[in-house]
Order: C-alpha cells, then sequence, then structure tokens
C-alpha cells in the first residue's frame, strides 16, 4: 500500500499541495487548502460604473492584504499557474448571479503584446480560458490592444481614462455581433479598463456586456 502511495506521489506530486500556500495539505478542495479558503472573503458584489455600456458589473472577493498578495504574485512574480485557484473563485460570482445563463461567449481584457511577451501571459486570458472551459461557453480573442500604454496602477482616476482612450479594437466584427459577452479582469479600481473594453465591444455591435474581476480596489 505504501509502495502505491509513493509511486502515485511521484506521479502527481502536486496533488495534495495548495496552490496559494503550498503548505502539503489532505482537504485540498479547487487546488488550495482550507486555511486558504477561510482568508479568502466572497463577496460576489455589483460595482455601480454609470456605464453605458456595461450591463452589470461585479467582483467576486474583497481586496485586502491576502488578495492583494496573491494577485501580485500572480501577475508579477511569475506564477500563471494561480489562474486554476482564481478561476474556481471566479466561478462562485457567475453561478450565484446567473451570468452562465446570460452569455453567448467569455471575453477578457488584452495586454499588448509587448507586455505579454514580458510577463510571458495574460493574467486575465488565463483566467477567462478557465472559464471557458468550466462553462464550455466559447472564447473570444478578437478585442486586442493596439497600443502599450502605462501601467493603469501608476495613474489617478483621470488619467487612467485618458491613458487607454481608442487603445482597445475588435479585429473582426462578425465574432461580436449580437453577442451578449462575459469580460473578465483581474481587477477593477476606477473601472476604466472595463469601460473602455466595453465601448468598443458595443461599438461593433455587440448585444450585452457583463463585466466581472476577482476583486476590485474601488471604493464603492
Ligand atoms: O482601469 P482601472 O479599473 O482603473 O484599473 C484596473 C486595471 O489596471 C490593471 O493594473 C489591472 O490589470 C486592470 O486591468
Amino acid at each position: 500500500m505504501e509502495y502505491i502511495k509513493s509511486v502515485f506521489d511521484l506521479i502527481f506530486p502536486t496533488k495534495n499541495l495548495c496552490y496559494f500556500c503550498n503548505e502539503d495539505e489532505l482537504k485540498i478542495e479547487n487546488y488550495i487548502c482550507r486555511s486558504c479558503r477561510n482568508n479568502i472573503e466572497i463577496v460576489n458584489k455589483e460595482v455601480f460604473l454609470d456605464s453605458s455600456f456595461i450591463s452589470e458589473c461585479y467582483y467576486t472577493t474583497i481586496y485586502d492584504r491576502f488578495m492583494k498578495d496573491i494577485i501580485r504574485r500572480y501577475k508579477f512574480n511569475d506564477k500563471s499557474f494561480l489562474y486554476k485557484p482564481l478561476g474556481e473563485i471566479l466561478l462562485k460570482t457567475i453561478y450565484e448571479k446567473n451570468l452562465d445563463k446570460k452569455v453567448d461567449l467569455i471575453a477578457f481584457v488584452p495586454s499588448h503584446r509587448r507586455k505579454e511577451a514580458i510577463r510571458g501571459y495574460n493574467q486575465s486570458e488565463l483566467l477567462a480560458m478557465f472559464v471557458s472551459k468550466e462553462l464550455h461557453i466559447p472564447l473570444l480573442k478578437t478585442l486586442i490592444k493596439s497600443n502599450h500604454t502605462l501601467d493603469q496602477h501608476f495613474l489617478d482616476k483621470e488619467d487612467r481614462k485618458h491613458n487607454l482612450k481608442d487603445v482597445f479594437k475588435v479585429k473582426r466584427k462578425e465574432d461580436v455581433e449580437e453577442k451578449s459577452i462575459l469580460l473578465i479582469d483581474d481587477i477593477i479600481t476606477s473601472g476604466s479598463t472595463m469601460e473602455e473594453c466595453a465601448m468598443e465591444l458595443i461599438k461593433n455591435e455587440a448585444k450585452a456586456i457583463f463585466a466581472l474581476a476577482l476583486t476590485s480596489s474601488r471604493k464603492i
């Protein structure tokens, strides 16, 4: 029996490892341990953006020190594999708000190809891919970021709007026409990123945009 367990551990070395804290634990659920699960405050909250392009906008967890650290590691410390537990977390809001019943496509906030080349991945695309696979709803890849811009987190609210003006483009209008789309990002702060993406999708005759982020540092 011990022998079989050792062989199993060799084949699946990360089976009981928490993706967040790396501890070895038996009660791993959705890739994370009980203690890390307890540290995440799921709120499934609606954000009111005063937008003519977004029908509903939500975030899943409170932006506390724990979440801030997880997102920092996911985006800046090469921990792309965190898309799995974070994708599971997003699904909670999707089911709670019935977003899976409301949309035809899953989209993500694109990053500029230069930024993606440096980071090696787009964190929002990985989340959207995970959600698309779980829900069996097609992934939309037609929204692109055509210019390299300053990172939003260096800017104040007013500059965040101007920074992204006209940078998102739909490559093929026929991909979005008459479609209801779930747009995914990691974090909402001012809401400008979601708004600019949604505007481009609606300009290309998408039917409705539902926005969802893991968390929000916006004061509402
Ligand atoms: O546009 P706002 O909501 O202010 O800022 C959020 C964006 O800023 C980036 O760091 C995040 O990845 C997200 O795309």
